[in-house]
Formats: structure tokens, C-alpha cells, sequence
């Protein structure tokens, strides 16, 4: 296993960021354009695992997606078929990916299957239960290759029409997402209910966006309660925004070293909540401007940054960053709303607190969230990351200014953001 040794920045920042298209965009893009009957083009599709994997089990299911690559971006091509899907059986291998395994196993049970969807190990224990039982609601035969409600899974549909789905909305925003995608190729649609308060909702209303650049207009997202018409996609030209999450990591960089980031492309339009990244910041010190096409994050280093508390249930891929960030405050930062999050990639409270520790910071685990404790004891120490690349690139902005951090199995950024390293490298800054 490889590590990765960070060079601190001794001077201030100062960049300009060019980060990767949303993931997030691009694999619901790419499941609206699947589902359109003729060529959508989608320009600037995300370069990392969990759109490759989307984009290999698109294939698989007889849906083709052809890729360009110029110096700039990336284009692709979907040949969408309607919703209509080849006799199985298939394998549908979706790696490490939430969004891709998810959508997928919501996409499959329109066809008649049988389709095996399956992930790497850490994958296969993350929960799906919610979304295989409204499937077996909705009347696709489910069959578990070990546990019910995890990966490995065989489905087969076509699913038919319910009165009304409920499941609970606390667990993962996107059960909801996977459903709202295939809703319009269901006969007379889909009304679903929440038992539970919705985690991660502006990601829903990512999908009710990128729905509408499709075609898809009849949706209506409230409180507890999602109805989406039946309807078709229309295939179209979508171009897909740069990634919020990704730009947080080099935000976090001048919130942290000192300095000035801004981050090209990502403006005041973007769809993504993770673009509220900045309001935080702002909140500990830092100087924020949104333009219509940046985003720019500043700090004087005689500026200190202060402690807050802070729900972080709609932005909760930022916990990582937001607790790299919070160990460099004056003033200690509480961290609510998010104890969903030890079932993503890792358990971002747990492995993230201890990971942490390992650094001298003082990171406690709560029932919702963490308590940061600034302390002035900080040290290198080698890192895990647990398969998760927002570990991976949280450490890496730690780095910057705690000297000694390396990195364990660094190449895990590849998930969303396979060039991540050389960005970091590239922030010009003066060396340690
Ligand atoms: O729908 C999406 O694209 C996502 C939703 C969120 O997941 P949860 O809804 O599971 O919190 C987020 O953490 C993930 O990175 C991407
Ligand atoms: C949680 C994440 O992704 P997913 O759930 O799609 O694996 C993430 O990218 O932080």
C-alpha cells in the first residue's frame, strides 16, 4: 500500500482551482439519459469511479455510453432506449459507489432481469434496505445474495404501480433519488411518504433539477411527502456543473493556511448544497464571495478563525472537511445532525474522530456528530482512510498545515476525484 507524504505550506495560498464535474449530477445525468428514447450528450462528465462504474453498468444493461476526451473536459454520449432493458442475466458491478448502486438497483427493476448488482466489500454492508423494500413494493422480485437489504442483490421486474410507498428518510436521501429517477416510467407514477425526516435533502432537489432538464417536470418534493407523474425523458444536451463537495477541500485550504481560493465555474446557480460550504466558513471568519461563476474563500492570517456549532444533516460529505478545518479554530466546534454518516464510505464519525486523535486533536464522538477541541499539540502521524477518499482528501488539507500527516492508501480519491493529489501539490504555496 502506497502512502502519501503532505508538504505544509509555509506561506499563504493563493489559487485558482480548477475540481472535477459533480459526480452526483453526472450519475443522475446519466440515468435521465438512459431513459430518454435517442442520443443525449452530456458535457463534462465527473472523471471518477463511481461515474465509471454508472457509466460500465449502463452498458452492461445495453444502454452505450460513448466518452470523448479533450484537454478540457470530457463529453459523453447516451444512446437511451426508453426504459426498455435486455433479458439477463446481467451483472452489474458497482464498485464502492452509493449513488451508482442505488440508482442502478432502481433502474434495473424496470427490465425484466434477473440482474446481479453487486460492490466491493465495504459497499455490500452499507445499508439498502428502504430502497429493496419499496422495489418489492412497487412488485420486483428482490433476491439477497447474503442479507436482506445489502449487496449482493438479483432483481427483476418490471415493477408495476403501488398506492403509495413509505419508508423512513433518516437513513439515506438517496432511496428517494432512486425512485424519483425511474417514477416517470412507472404507470401512474409514484407517491411516496416519509416516516422519518429526510437527511441530505438538497441532493432531492438535485434530482428534481436535473429530472426537469429532461423533460421531467411533474414532480413535486414537500416536507414528508414526494409525487412524481408518469411521464418520459426527453434526450437533451446537459452540461454538468463542477463538483461543491470536491471544491471544499481547497476553500478549506485558504480557511485554514491563510490566503486566497477560488474555485472556477462554481457560482451562485450552482444546484448543489454542498455550495454552502462557504456560508460556514464564513460564519468561523473567513471572507466569501459568490459570483455568478466563482466562488472565492479568503483569510489574513492575522484573522483568527472561531469555533460554531453547526447542523451539518444537508451538507454531511463536509463533516471530514469541516473537522480538519475546525482543529485549526480558537474556539471549539460542534458538529450536529449527522449520525447517519457512519454508514457511508467509512464511519465518517468514528474512523474520522480516531484518525483525528492519531494527530493530537481532541475529536469526541457524540450521538449526532462530533465536539472539536482546538489544542496546540498538533503532530504528523500516518493516517488511515478506511476506503474513504473524503478522509483521504480531508487528511491531505491537514497536511498543509500540520507538518509530518501522511496519507495511507492515498489512491482512494479515485472514487471522486482521481487527480486530487496533484491539485493539492499544485496549490502554490511556499514549501516546508
Ligand atoms: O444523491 C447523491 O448524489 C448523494 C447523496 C448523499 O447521500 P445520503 O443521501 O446517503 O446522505 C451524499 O452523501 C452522497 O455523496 C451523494
Ligand atoms: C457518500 C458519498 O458517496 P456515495 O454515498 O455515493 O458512495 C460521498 O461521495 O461522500
Amino acid at each position: 500500500m502506497t502512502v502519501k507524504q503532505v508538504r505544509t505550506a509555509e506561506g499563504p495560498v493563493i489559487a485558482d482551482v480548477v475540481v472535477p464535474p459533480s459526480k452526483s449530477i453526472a450519475n443522475r445525468a446519466l440515468i435521465c439519459a438512459a431513459l430518454a428514447d435517442g442520443e443525449s450528450e452530456l458535457v463534462g462528465l465527473a472523471p471518477g469511479d463511481d461515474t465509471q462504474a454508472m457509466i460500465a453498468c449502463l452498458d452492461a444493461l445495453g444502454i452505450p455510453v460513448g466518452v470523448e476526451q479533450s484537454a478540457e473536459r470530457t463529453t459523453a454520449r447516451v444512446l437511451g432506449t426508453g426504459g426498455r432493458l435486455p433479458v439477463g442475466p446481467i451483472t452489474l458491478h458497482t464498485r464502492l459507489a452509493g449513488t451508482t448502486s442505488r440508482f442502478i438497483t432502481a433502474l434495473a427493476a424496470l427490465g425484466p432481469g434477473p440482474y446481479l448488482i453487486d460492490g466491493e466489500a465495504p459497499l455490500r454492508g452499507r445499508p439498502m434496505g428502504p430502497l429493496h423494500d419499496s422495489l418489492h413494493s412497487l412488485g420486483a422480485v428482490l433476491e439477497p445474495g447474503e442479507t436482506w437489504g445489502h449487496l449482493p442483490v438479483t432483481v427483476s421486474g418490471p415493477v408495476g404501480g403501488a398506492d403509495a410507498l413509505m419508508m423512513p428518510g433518516d437513513v439515506s436521501s438517496q432511496y428517494v433519488t432512486a425512485l424519483m429517477l425511474i417514477a416517470p416510467m412507472i404507470r401512474s407514477g409514484m407517491r411516496l411518504g416519509l416516516s422519518t425526516e429526510l437527511v441530505s435533502r438538497p441532493y432531492v432537489e438535485i434530482t428534481k433539477s436535473v429530472m426537469a432538464s429532461f423533460g421531467v417536470t411533474d414532480v413535486d418534493v414537500a416536507e414528508r411527502r414526494i409525487h412524481v407523474g408518469e411521464g418520459r425523458y426527453a434526450p437533451t444536451v446537459y452540461e454538468v456543473e463542477p463538483d461543491a463537495s470536491s471544491a471544499s477541500y481547497p476553500l478549506a485550504a485558504a480557511a485554514m493556511v491563510g490566503g486566497a481560493v477560488s474555485v472556477r465555474g462554481l457560482g451562485r446557480a450552482s444546484l448543489q448544497g454542498d455550495a454552502a460550504f462557504v456560508d460556514v466558513l464564513e460564519r468561523m471568519g473567513c471572507l466569501v464571495t459568490v459570483s455568478d461563476n466563482t466562488t472565492v474563500v479568503m483569510r489574513r492570517r492575522d484573522t483568527p478563525l472561531r469555533g460554531i456549532d453547526v447542523d451539518m444533516a444537508d451538507i454531511s460529505d463536509l463533516v471530514p472537511t469541516m473537522a480538519v478545518v475546525a482543529t485549526q479554530a480558537t474556539t471549539p466546534t460542534r458538529i450536529t445532525g449527522v449520525g447517519f454518516i457512519r454508514a457511508k464510505e467509512s464511519d465518517r464519525l468514528g474512523d474520522l474522530a480516531a484518525e483525528l486523535n492519531k494527530t493530537g486533536a481532541d475529536v469526541v464522538v457524540e450521538d449526532d456528530g462530533l465536539l472539536i477541541t482546538p489544542t496546540d499539540t498538533l503532530h504528523g502521524s500516518r493516517l488511515e482512510t478506511h476506503h474513504d477518499h473524503r478522509l483521504a482528501m480531508a487528511f491531505g488539507v491537514l497536511g498543509l498545515v500540520v507538518s509530518g500527516v501522511e496519507v495511507a492508501d492515498p489512491d482512494v480519491v479515485s472514487k471522486s476525484w482521481p487527480a486530487f493529489w496533484d491539485a493539492l501539490d499544485a496549490i502554490p504555496a511556499r514549501r516546508a
